[in-house]
């Protein structure tokens, strides 16, 4: 299974979304991390068939999926950004209803129904009504509704914002789930979210794709590169203009600094292990310095 994404542009009247966008994907999660108004959404409802591009094309093995019509549809599983349930249903009948709409049998439904509210750990609450739910079970019954079809490929907007931490390990444990038989695609803006869920990045940048990559593959990249010191306020400021801060933590009249870059001469630092979000600013670092 592949979907390709080729050469792909989206303009609006006074703006391009997407300039030349390619990349392809196979089973997976993958993440799509780029700044509010990067490009993410355009994107995804394309992937999703919901809007269409200006030029470029999107191919399901080959094919492409604006052909395919009803058979890609059936394929895929999609939650808007800001996806909302119908509050007075509650959570069977809305997956019945939308269900019905996706062309599932009523007998099908019977099973089916059952099983993905407890893949998504809403069966106790089968029978509620959705308007009594919190935020985070509104977002499960949004992928409860996304995968109802068995899609091959998911599509998910940020499906983490406004999560509290339960509810975010709770989804990453559902979502990391989902990679193994599918292509599992979903944007946000929290670096930290990549790592607990997503194998692959895609990072998009106005309207462009400027990094791809494995994961684990990216923050190898900056292993040795990450280091922790506590310092003085006066040579901290000197720090902060030669290096990329990670974090900062006030410590008196210290300061503990995490940054990121060639190990600082003249302070006392230990080597950390890096994460994602000491790749993520180490990149933008570089890709700011080379479009000056
Ligand atoms: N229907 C539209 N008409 C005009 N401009 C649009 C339309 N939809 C999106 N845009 C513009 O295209 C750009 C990309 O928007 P998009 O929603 O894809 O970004 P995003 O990365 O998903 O950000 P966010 O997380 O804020 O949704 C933005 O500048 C946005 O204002």
């Amino acid at each position: 299974m592949e979907l390709q994404i080729e050469h792909l542009y989206k303009s609006y009247r006074t703006k391009e979304a997407l300039q030349d966008v390619s990349f392809t994907l196979h089973q997976g999660t993958y993440g799509l991390l780029g700044e509010n108004g990067a490009g993410k959404s355009t994107l995804m409802r394309m992937i999703a068939t919901v809007d269409f591009p200006t030029k470029g094309a999107i191919k399901y093995d080959g094919t492409d999926i604006f052909l395919m019509d009803e058979e890609y549809r059936n394929l895929i599983g999609y939650m808007p950004q800001n996806y909302s349930v119908y509050p007075g249903f509650t959570a069977r009948e809305f997956l019945e209803y939308m269900g019905t709409l996706k062309g599932i049998s009523k007998e099908k439904l019977k099973t089916r129904i059952p099983e993905v509210l407890e893949f998504v750990n809403l069966s106790d609450v089968a029978d509620k009504k959705v308007k009594t739910f919190s935020g985070g079970m509104k977002r499960r019954i949004g992928i409860a509704q996304a995968i109802i079809n068995e899609p091959k490929i998911l599509i998910l907007d940020e499906p983490t914002a406004g999560l509290d931490p339960k509810e975010r390990i709770r989804f990453s444990n559902i979502i990391s789930d989902m990679g193994k038989d599918k292509v599992v695609l979903l944007s946000t803006h929290i670096v930290s979210d990549i790592e607990a869920i997503a194998n692959e990045l895609l990072v998009v940048k106005k309207g462009k794709i400027v990094e791809t990559g494995n994961v684990d593959g990216l923050v190898q990249t900056v292993q040795g590169k990450v280091w922790e010191t506590i310092i003085s306020r006066e040579i901290y400021h000197q720090l902060r203009k030669e290096r990329s801060i990670i974090h900062l933590k006030q410590m008196g009249n210290d300061v503990q600094v995490r940054y990121v870059g060639d190990e600082y001469s003249g302070v006392d630092n230990s080597e950390v292990e890096p994460n994602l979000e000491d790749y993520y600013v180490f990149a933008g670092g570089i890709l700011e310095e080379s479009e000056e």
